[in-house]
């Protein structure tokens, strides 16, 4: 496998590559990843099962997209596939490590400049193209974790976010014996709580802590997204819940683009789609704490 993802390395770079050392990098929980050291250089490999590329192809096509906005910095994509019997994806590699007060405040106003990007609507299936409607969802489906993620372009956000976020993952849970007594009355709920008619924003999709970081030259980076255009909240209300961002991260993104006072009231909603998506990934221990916050939405 690896002598083949090499080759591949080679063939797309244009630069001979040929693998010396290899060695596991921990962080993830979904994937398995990878330092491959050759010829002076260093790439970064995730590996999963064969029938996980897509996952892979999606996220490339996330980090594409984040670049293309020329506001916040991910990992370049090499290449990604199959060999053997393992899906992999080759990234630029980073070394991380510089983190200071001046770093996040820069992430902060990169992550908002980013949000003010509404990317064109595109159909890769008719080929499509329509610049600056403020449509939900993406051209392709992704995962969150590996639970997949619907983006079916949808007009209107709250439509979207209770059919393809909090309805999607409510049926998985209770495929998995998920108890939520109370999802039907939220769901009906949350046209009350999203009333804000948010603006289509390019979004990470999935920015808890392990997944943004800064360089030993200390420049912000977000790393493996699940991208979509949505409201820009539901990146801010993920930063805040596995412990929250440095302070200096929400000043920066406030300077740039400030937060709308509603934001408290919403952020429970937003990361109860993350909550259910956990217990249908990591069990039952989240079903709870999803019950919890359904209480909570309810008041
Ligand atoms: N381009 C890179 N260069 C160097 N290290 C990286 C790079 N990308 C990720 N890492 C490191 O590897 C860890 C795991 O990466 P990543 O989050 O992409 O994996 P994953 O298995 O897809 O994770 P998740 O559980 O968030 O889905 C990161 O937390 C980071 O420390």
């Amino acid at each position: 496998m690896w002598t083949e993802i090499s080759n591949n390395i080679s063939k797309v770079t244009g630069e001979t590559f040929e693998i010396n050392t290899r060695r596991p990098v921990s962080g993830g929980c979904i994937n398995q990843g990878y330092a491959m050291i050759g010829n002076n250089r260093t790439y970064f490999i995730k590996i999963n099962q064969a029938s996980q590329v897509e996952m892979f192809e999606a996220e490339v096509l996330g980090l594409k997209q984040i670049f293309d906005t020329q506001t916040i910095r991910v990992p370049k994509p090499i290449c990604c596939g199959i060999a053997d019997d393992s899906a992999y994806l080759v990234l630029e590699w980073l070394e991380f490590g510089g983190s200071n007060t001046e770093s996040w405040l820069e992430m902060g106003r990169k992550l908002a400049a980013m949000h003010k990007v509404t990317p064109p609507t595109s159909s890769s299936l008719l080929g499509e193209t329509e610049g600056g409607q403020n449509r939900f969802g993406w051209h392709r489906n992704n995962t969150i974790g590996s639970t997949p993620q619907i983006n079916t372009w949808t007009d209107n956000w709250v439509e979207f976010f209770v059919e393809h976020r909090l309805g999607y993952q409510f049926q998985l849970a209770r495929r998995r014996g998920g108890y939520f007594p109370k999802q039907d009355k939220l769901l009906a709920f949350v046209a009350k709580f999203l009333n804000h008619q948010p603006k289509a924003s390019l979004v990470h999709g999935d920015l808890w802590g392990g997944n943004a970081a800064i360089t030993k030259l200390g420049e912000p980076v977000i790393l493996d997204p699940a991208t979509y255009v949505g409201d820009r909240e539901v990146d801010i209300a993920m930063t805040e819940l596995f412990g929250g961002f440095p302070g200096a991260f929400y000043r920066g993104y406030n300077e740039v683009w400030a937060l709308d006072s509603g934001y408290k009231k919403r952020k429970t909603i937003y990361n109860l789609y993350h909550i259910i998506n956990h217990f249908n990934l990591f069990g039952s221990g989240y079903e709870s704490q999803a019950n919890r916050m359904i209480e909570e939405i309810l008041g």
